[in-house]
């Protein structure tokens, strides 16, 4: 997911009700993702940008709404406070973005546009009034007054500073931030210059990302303004894609050679898949154990114009042995589900729904899926174990127990734990060699 220019596509005002109606759902346990999904094609950029924003920001429009109105107000109008009140923080630290009255006009309007707010019109048109008063002072000191504005539950908080006891907030404070727009380019069709002189006439600039953690990049390439994927020369027909700079270190860890045997064992919605598909022509199956996420696969190799009769996608649990022809893989893929905690600059609902008990379920899941993976591969084959989890107990902690566990495990080197950043996401790489005869 990526940020994109805010299209003035639905007026404000619907697009905050929109908003707090997908805030709401999110605070029911409903994946952000799947709430947008369910939009349409114009209401979609600018939901998605509101909300992301009104979650970012969620602490310190909080603050503000307790300070501000001594009872809480119902969820329909808190979650539509928080939309408004995110505007005007945004505004605060870009400095661009809507006049204070528009913001405060349309919220009302808002409010007035649905049922179940219509009643506090005017209460919004006070609180916003001050908000905005609040804000303008706050900005004029020299330190913001909470240097992380997102909700992260106080576990995962605790994780973090006992684990990254210096960098914990810097860490938060980065998630918090709108991400970039970073592309990769498919090799089978363009190199990353002959994009960025398609880019460049077409208006956009790019500069390339070199390399992520010391591992070299050779598609990536970084829109400080993001544009809409339909702006971008080629997009469907499959020139290119969008994909963190950390993602992209997966396929080139993986190193594929043509006609190797791959397993990419939890492929949906495909990204990777495609990527190692975009690197060489292997004998590759995209295992995928959700129905629904298994259509996006092929959706997306259509869209790349890399399916063919080498690439199977294959609905199947990769801890069980029960879909598997028997024939064993030179290498094997496994971008294990996780917290997903190192990606919350593009999912910042991801705070919200996580609960403390997950991380040893999804320890125990990753574990049971290493164990049969590395049942599927050959002799001398390599098994690159990812997650895009900032948390040990998903990365290292699991290395380390396989490698324990396991005599014919041989760790090659990895990046191992990289943190999130102003270019990539956080994501955990292990890499492992099957010794033998
Ligand atoms: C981190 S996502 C994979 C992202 C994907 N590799 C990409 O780059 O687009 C993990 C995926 O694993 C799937 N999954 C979870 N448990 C699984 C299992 N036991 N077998 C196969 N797939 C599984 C989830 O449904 C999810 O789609």
């Amino acid at each position: 997911m990526t940020d994109q220019k805010i299209p003035r596509s639905l007026p404000l005002s619907e697009a905050m009700t929109i908003s707090a109606q997908a805030i709401g759902e999110v605070m029911a346990g409903r994946s952000l993702t799947e709430v947008l999904d369910q939009l349409d094609a114009h209401e979609r950029p600018i939901v998605q940008s509101l909300t992301f924003d009104a979650l970012r920001k969620w602490v310190r429009s909080h603050e503000l709404i307790k300070e501000l109105i001594p009872k809480t107000p119902p969820p329909e109008v808190e979650h539509l406070l928080s939309v408004a009140i995110a505007l005007f923080l945004h505004n605060g630290a870009e400095g661009k973005g809507y006049a204070v009255h528009t913001i405060v006009d349309q919220a009302v309007k808002a409010c007035s546009e649905y049922e179940p707010t219509m009643y506090a019109k005017g209460l919004m048109n006070a609180v916003l009034r001050k908000v905005s008063l609040a804000i303008q002072a706050e900005n004029e000191k020299p330190y913001p007054p909470d240097p992380v504005p997102m909700f992260f539950p106080p576990w995962w908080r605790a994780n973090l500073k006992r684990n990254y006891s210096k960098a914990w907030q810097a860490m938060l404070i980065q998630q918090a931030q709108r991400a970039p727009l970073i592309l990769r380019v498919n090799a089978q069709q363009h190199t990353r210059q002959e994009y960025q002189d398609l880019l460049q006439q077409a208006g956009i600039t790019a500069e390339p990302i070199h390399s992520v953690a010391g591992t070299a990049l050779d598609s990536a390439l970084l829109l400080r303004e993001p544009v809409p994927v339909a702006d971008l020369p080629g997009f469907y027909s499959g020139a290119v894609s969008v994909q963190d700079a950390g993602a992209q270190l997966a396929a080139v860890l993986l190193d594929p050679k043509p006609g190797e045997r791959v397993l990419d064992a939890c492929a949906a919605p495909g990204g990777k898949t495609a990527h190692v598909l975009e690197l060489a022509q292997c004998d590759m199956i995209a295992l995928e154990l959700d129905g629904e996420r298994l259509g996006k696969i092929g959706g997306n190799l259509d869209r790349l114009r890399l399916q063919s009769d080498a690439v199977r996608v294959v609905r199947g649990d990769a801890s069980k042995g029960a879909w598997w022809d028997g024939k064993l893989f030179d290498k094997i893929l496994l971008d294990a589900p996780c917290s997903a905690s190192g990606i919350v600059s593009r999912h910042p609902d991801i705070p919200f729904l996580r609960r403390e008990a997950d991380i040893q379920s999804l320890q125990t899941r990753q574990r049971a899926i290493l164990e049969q993976s590395w049942k599927m591969l050959k002799s001398g084959g390599t098994l690159l174990y990812v997650t895009c989890s900032v948390f040990p107990e998903e990365g290292e902690d699991q290395a380390v127990w396989f490698a324990t566990k396991h005599a014919d495990a041989l760790r090659l080197s990895a990046p191992g734990q990289i943190l999130p950043d102003e270019l990539n996401d956080g994501f955990y790489y292990a890499l492992f060699k099957k010794n033998g005869p």
